[in-house]
């Protein structure tokens, strides 16, 4: 990434780094060989898109927004026919480079509706769809969420009955509640979905089962008989998505579109069950496993765009008289900024034991084994939850660390925020997520108190309560990893003991879980933590040499912040006392100052090209006034000097206001 000129404050901190950033990069992208890989075609892909002069998305409409994404698809598609992609991560590289933070109306096909239909069908199905669906003949959504139930998936009103006279389903939204609302590409873009649907067969119904319904003709695209189809319209980001609504009068579809790996209905009708009535949710929990990495990518680049913006940008002084300095040695804006930039790491590397973890599961549940599937959903979940907190919140605190010019569209960040925080919401709302997270740990503490062996991932709720941390000014990471476990398990067990405690009172157990479910949700939410901490500690400590020192300094700069942000949590017992409290306090402020050299240079390792963060501040040459400048004289109010509306609507106003005093005197100029 050479450019002529780079601004000298960043070369300046390029050149100060303790450590080398391409090592990291390799770690990011799996070696050198891959890192080269990677650039390569990302370079591709930029100089391929960058000729087709596209506007930025945030100034066009909905229309052309949708437009703009179809035709990045299309470019995307012509490169990786070219280059003959099939590797997973290879594909994934391209098309952010094509379509940076451009939810593409392909996306659920991709994604969702393809690996429903890999998971879900039967070997028949699967050789009668997959070819058509991988060729584009079908292009297909995930339609689930109605617009009365999103996240109790019970509550679906969408219908399937069987007839057995015709061999059909009938699939139907009898209430304007049920009709389907929010899948992605579902408006406009797709002619076939999974319906998910109460499945009625025998008149009894046997709650939501998949059924691949074809929407629109293959050859007009015309919407078939029965089926209401739409855009839902504009939203709060998102708007190239054609995310759509889907109202479904009486439709009849063939018996085997039901997709039938895990239950059947048989000819006559008979109900065949799956071996765990849960594997329907499969595609949910791979998404899920799928976000956490997704949300670490988003807080990355929204890092990489305020830390470097924050070496260039030089506003007040910090010695009177001694000049202006960058905003990034202001201690506050390294509060701001430097723990962000750990979170993005911790986040990368747990993200990569999820997708790790999530595949050995995937494997066993090929095989018919099913004992790790309830790990891998609590874990899945309160990930999913964690890290798409952590990273909207991260992205919206760069966007407000970089003061005004955060708020343009230039600076990219608000792009980042509308496609990073639906992630809150869709794939499981997150304090539901949390909910199911908690709702694991409860159980796995039950099982303790019987006596019973807890998986490898909970084995540390076994730990007695009480004792205190060995927590001194080295911060020993492992010290810091027992403090969170020693916490998730404290406040797993106090909220058990509680929801116990409400049993034997009489109290029904629901009410009970209503009444401590913001207890149950901080739970949950200390268990993912301890997690991810974990994960992070294990991770570096297998760098070496200056590397490992710089991460490490970084890990205990996340762990402490952490701490210090939910002290209360790690004193209530009495497990760190108010000694430690104060010292963690200064070691935050010393580890502060210790990234502080590498900061430009931690995030240089992420490797986003320019085109990528698409952003003023965030480039990497650091030229972000003139980048800046160029965007304001773009922007589309510019075309003209005087533009018409002068004319129809600002003249005319100024006229009606002279009238009001036509006494004053107009000088020929001012
Ligand atoms: C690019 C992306 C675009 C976006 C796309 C979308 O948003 S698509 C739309 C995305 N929409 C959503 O994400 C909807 C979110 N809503 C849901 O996923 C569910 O309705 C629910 C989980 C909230 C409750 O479900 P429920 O009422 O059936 O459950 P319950 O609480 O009564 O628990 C029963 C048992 O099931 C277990 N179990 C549950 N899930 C899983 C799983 N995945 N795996 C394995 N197990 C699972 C649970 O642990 C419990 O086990 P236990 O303790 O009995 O042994
Ligand atoms: C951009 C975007 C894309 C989407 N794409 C798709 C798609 O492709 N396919 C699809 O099917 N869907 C899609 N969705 C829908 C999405 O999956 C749902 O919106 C999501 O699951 C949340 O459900 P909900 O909207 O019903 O929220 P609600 O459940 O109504 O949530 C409202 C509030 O109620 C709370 N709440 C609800 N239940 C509980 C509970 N049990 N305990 C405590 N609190 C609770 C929530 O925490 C939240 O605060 C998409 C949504 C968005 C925003």
């Amino acid at each position: 990434m050479a450019s002529a000129t780079v601004n000298p404050d960043l070369q300046k901190e390029r050149q100060r780094a303790t450590f080398d950033a391409d090592q990291l990069t390799y770690f990011l992208y799996d070696g050198p060989a891959n890192t080269r890989r990677k650039r390569y075609l990302q370079n591709l892909a930029v100089q391929e898109t960058e000729k087709y002069k596209f506007r930025p998305i945030a100034t066009l409409s909905q229309e052309q927004q949708y437009e703009q994404a179809l035709m990045r698809s299309f470019i995307s598609g012509q490169l990786e026919d070219r280059l003959e992609l099939k590797n997973a991560k290879e594909l994934s590289f391209l098309r952010e480079a094509v379509a940076p933070q451009v939810a593409v109306p392909y996306g659920l096909h991709m994604s969702m509706f393809m690996n429903t239909l890999e998971t879900q069908s039967t070997e028949e199905q699967k050789a009668r769809w997959l070819p058509l669906a991988k060729s584009f003949r079908m292009i297909g959504t995930y339609a689930q969420t109605e617009m009365g139930h999103g996240t109790f998936l019970r509550g679906l009103e969408t219908t399937a009955t069987y007839d057995a006279k015709t061999k059909e389903f009938v699939v139907n939204s009898p209430t304007i509640t049920s009709i389907k609302f929010w899948p992605g590409g579902l408006g406009k873009t797709a002619n076939c979905c999974i319906v998910m649907a109460r499945l009625i067969t025998r008149g009894h119904d046997y709650g939501m089962h998949p059924f691949l319904v074809q929407i629109r003709d293959l050859d007009t695209h015309q919407p078939l008989p029965g089926i209401t189809v739409g855009d839902i319209g504009a939203k709060f980001g998102f708007n190239s998505n054609d995310n759509g609504f889907l109202r479904l009068d009486n439709v009849r579809i063939p018996r085997d579109n039901m997709l039938m790996r895990y239950s059947q209905v048989l000819e006559d009708g008979t109900y065949v069950k799956p071996k765990n009535d849960r594997l329907t949710y499969g595609t949910m929990t791979l998404i899920r496993s799928n976000i956490v990495g997704g949300a670490a990518r988003s807080l990355s680049m929204a890092v990489t765009i305020a830390v470097r913006y924050s070496a260039v940008r030089r506003q007040s002084e910090i010695q009177p008289g001694a000049g202006e300095v960058q905003v990034l040695d202001f201690q506050t804006q390294q509060m701001k900024l430097l723990p962000l930039v750990a979170t993005a790491y911790a986040l990368t590397i747990a993200s990569r034991n999820m997708a790790a973890f999530y595949l050995r599961v995937r494997q066993q549940i090929e095989q018919g084994t099913l004992e790790e599937l309830p790990q891998l959903h609590a874990l899945s979940a309160g990930l999913k939850a964690l890290s798409s907190w952590q990273a909207t919140e991260g992205i919206e605190a760069c966007r407000l660390a970089c003061g005004g010019h955060g708020y343009s569209h230039a600076s990219g960040l608000p792009k980042l925020y509308g496609t990073g925080t639906p992630l809150v919401t869709y794939e499981g709302e997150n304090t539901v997520m949390m909910l199911q997270t908690a709702r694991y740990l409860v159980k796995c503490h039950g099982a303790l108190q019987q006596g019973q062996k807890l998986p490898s991932l909970m084995k540390y709720l076994e730990q007695p309560p009480g004792g205190s941390s060995g927590l001194d000014p080295r911060l020993d990471l492992s010290d810091l990893v027992t403090a969170y476990q020693h916490r998730a398990a404290r406040m797993v067990s106090d909220v058990s003991a509680k929801l116990m405690s409400a049993a034997s009172q009489g109290q029904k157990p629901y009410a009970a879980w209503n009444s401590n479910s913001v207890e149950l949700v901080e739970a949950a939410t200390a268990h993912s933590e301890a997690y991810v901490v974990k994960s992070f500690v294990e991770t570096v400590s297998t760098f070496s040499g200056k590397l490992c020192s710089v991460m490490e300094t970084l890990c205990r700069l996340y762990a402490v912040r952490g701490i210090l942000k939910s002290l209360g949590e790690f004193m209530q017992d009495g497990y760190i006392n108010s000694q430690q409290a104060k010292m963690l306090r200064s070691c935050l402020a010393d580890l502060l100052a210790e990234v502080r050299p590498n900061a430009v240079a931690l995030v240089d390792a992420f490797d986003f090209p320019d085109a990528v963060l698409d952003s003023a501040l965030g480039r990497w040459d650091g030229q972000v006034y003139q980048a800046l400048y160029d965007y304001a004289v773009n922007s589309k109010l510019n075309e003209k000097q005087v533009l018409d509306t002068y004319h129809k609507y600002q003249r005319p106003f100024m006229e009606s206001q002279w009238k009001k005093n036509t006494t004053v005197a107009v000088p020929a100029r001012l």
